[in-house]
C-alpha cells in the first residue's frame, strides 16, 4: 500500500549538475548525446597503417590524443600513434608498438636520408587494434532507464556520454515531528525523564532512504501544537513519533481525524509497531502524507522499514527491491496472530536472532544489519525468512543466486 502511494505520486524532476546528481535517481532515460568512442580511436600506442606492409614510415609526424583530424594515411604508409588519438582516415589497423620493428630504408641508408619502413613481426588483421566510432552506443541510444540509480559508475557513463546535468527526481521532503513530553535532548535519563531516541535516529536514516529531511522538530504532548505543525509542514511526507496509541495523551488519531485526513493505514498486525499509521492529507498541490510512527522505538523503526520505506522509495523514483530470503539459525518464537520484525546479523549464510529485541530497546537493532520477518506462530532453525535490510548495510549485500537471499 505505502509502495503503490509513493509511486502513484508525480515526482517532481530537477535538473543538478554532475558533481551533485550521486545517490538520486534518473527521472528520465539516459541517452548518448554522441556516439561513443566519437571518432575511430587507436586503442594502443604504435603505429598507424595503410593497407598491407611493410609500410613507409611519415616522418616527423605523430598522432596523439586530444589533437585534431591528422592527415589521411595512404596506402602503404605507416604512421607513429598514441592510445586514444584519432585514426587518420585511410587507416586499415593499429600495431602495437611492440609487434612491429623499423628498419631503416636501403636507399635512403645509402643516401644517409633516415626514416625507413616499418615491418609487423606477425600477422596484421583489418581494423585490429582501432576501437571502431559509435562501438559502444550511437547519438540517441538509451543508456540507462528511468528510474536507475545514480551511481559513481553513472556518473563516469553520463560524462563520456556528453552530459554536464542529470535530471533526477527530486528527494522528496520529509519533516519529523518527536512527540513527547518526557524527552530529553542532553544527558542521562532522570526525574522520569528519558532521552530521545528517535530524533538523532530518524533524521540520518531518513536521508539514507533518499529523503530530504528539511526538519525535526520536538513538540510535547500538545494536540493545538501537532495540528499546527502537521498542517504548516511545507513537506511531501511528515513522520511523527509517539502518541500513536489510545492514552491520555496521544493525540495523533484525533489531530489527524480534526484535520480531516485520509487513514490509509491504521495499525497493522506486526510486532513491535502495531499502532503505526499512514494517513493522507488532502488539499492543493500534490498529497501530503503522515506516517505516524509508535513511541516505543523499535517499533518505530518498525514503522519505519515497512510504512516509511516503500512510500519513500515510490516518491523517490526508487524500483522495489527484490526480497531477501535468508535460512535462521535458531528458533525464533513467533507471536500467535501477527507477524514479529526480529533484529539479525548475518553469519556464515544464516542470519542469527539477536537478543534485546524488546519494542522499547534499541540495543539488538544496533548491532543488526536485517530485521527478520518472523510469521505468526514463529520460525525453526533453518527456515528462510525475509529479512528487510537496514540502508546501511544494504548497499553491501549481494544476491545469492541459488536461493535468492542476501548476504552481507
Ligand atoms: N492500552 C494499550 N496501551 C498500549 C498499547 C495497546 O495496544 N494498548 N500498545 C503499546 C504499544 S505496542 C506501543 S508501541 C505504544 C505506542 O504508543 P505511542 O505511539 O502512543 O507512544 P508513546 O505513548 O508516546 O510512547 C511509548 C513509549 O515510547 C517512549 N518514547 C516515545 N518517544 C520516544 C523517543 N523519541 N525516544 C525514546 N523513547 C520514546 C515513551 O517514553 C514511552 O515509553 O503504546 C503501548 N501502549
Ligand atoms: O507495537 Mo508495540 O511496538 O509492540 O511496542
Amino acid at each position: 500500500m505505502a509502495a503503490r502511494q509513493g509511486r502513484a505520486t508525480p515526482a517532481r524532476a530537477r535538473r543538478v549538475a554532475l558533481a551533485d546528481a550521486l545517490g538520486g535517481v534518473l527521472a528520465a532515460p539516459l541517452t548518448a548525446l554522441t556516439d561513443l568512442p566519437p571518432f575511430d580511436t587507436s586503442a594502443m600506442d604504435g603505429w598507424a597503417v595503410g593497407g598491407p606492409g611493410p609500410w613507409e614510415i611519415r616522418s616527423g609526424d605523430s598522432v596523439l590524443a586530444g589533437h585534431g583530424e591528422a592527415p589521411a594515411l595512404a596506402d602503404g604508409t605507416a604512421v607513429r600513434i598514441a592510445t586514444g588519438a584519432r585514426v587518420p582516415t585511410g587507416t586499415t589497423a593499429v600495431i602495437r608498438s611492440e609487434h612491429a620493428r623499423t628498419g631503416p630504408d636501403r636507399e635512403r641508408a645509402r643516401t644517409g636520408e633516415g626514416g625507413g619502413h616499418l615491418y609487423a613481426r606477425g600477422d596484421v588483421l583489418p581494423g585490429q587494434d582501432i576501437r571502431p566510432r559509435a562501438q559502444e552506443c550511437r547519438t540517441g541510444d538509451e543508456l540507462l532507464a528511468a528510474g536507475t540509480a545514480v551511481t559513481p559508475a553513472v556518473l563516469g557513463l553520463a560524462a563520456a556520454a556528453g552530459y554536464d546535468e542529470l535530471l533526477t527526481v527530486e528527494r522528496p521532503r520529509v519533516e519529523v515531528l518527536v512527540l513527547g513530553d518526557e524527552l530529553l535532548t542532553s544527558g542521562v535519563p532522570r526525574d522520569g525523564l528519558v532521552r530521545d531516541a528517535l530524533g538523532p535516529m530518524l533524521a540520518p536514516w531518513l536521508r539514507a532512504l533518499g529523503a530530504d529531511v528539511v526538519a525535526v522538530r520536538r513538540i510535547g504532548d500538545d494536540a493545538e501544537a501537532l495540528r499546527a505543525a502537521v498542517t504548516g509542514a511545507d513537506a511531501d511526507l511528515v513522520v511523527t513519533t509517539g502518541g500513536t496509541a489510545a492514552g491520555p495523551v496521544d493525540h495523533v488519531h484525533p489531530v489527524l481525524a480534526a484535520v480531516g485526513a485520509e487513514l490509509l493505514v491504521d495499525g497493522v498486525g506486526v510486532r513491535p509497531g502495531h499502532p503505526m499509521l499512514m494517513a493522507r492529507l488532502t488539499g492543493p498541490g500534490t498529497p501530503r502524507y503522515v506516517v505516524g510512527l509508535p513511541g516505543n522505538p523499535l517499533a518505530a523503526v518498525s514503522g519505519l522499514l515497512t510504512l516509511a520505506e516503500p512510500l519513500l522509495r515510490g516518491l523517490a523514483g526508487h524500483p522495489t527491491p527484490e526480497p531477501c530470503r535468508v535460512p535462521v539459525r535458531d528458533a525464533v518464537q513467533g507471536h500467535p496472530r501477527d507477524t514479529r520484525l526480529v533484529p539479525v546479523v548475518h553469519r556464515a549464510g544464516r542470519a542469527v536472532p539477536l537478543h534485546y529485541a524488546g519494542p522499547a530497546m534499541l540495543r539488538g537493532l544496533a548491532e543488526a544489519d536485517g530485521l527478520a520477518v518472523i510469521p505468526p506462530g514463529g520460525a525453526g532453525p533453518e527456515d528462510d525468512v525475509e529479512v528487510l535490510a537496514l540502508p546501511w548495510t544494504a548497499a553491501a549485500s549481494v544476491p545469492t543466486p541459488a536461493r535468492g537471499g542476501c548476504f552481507t
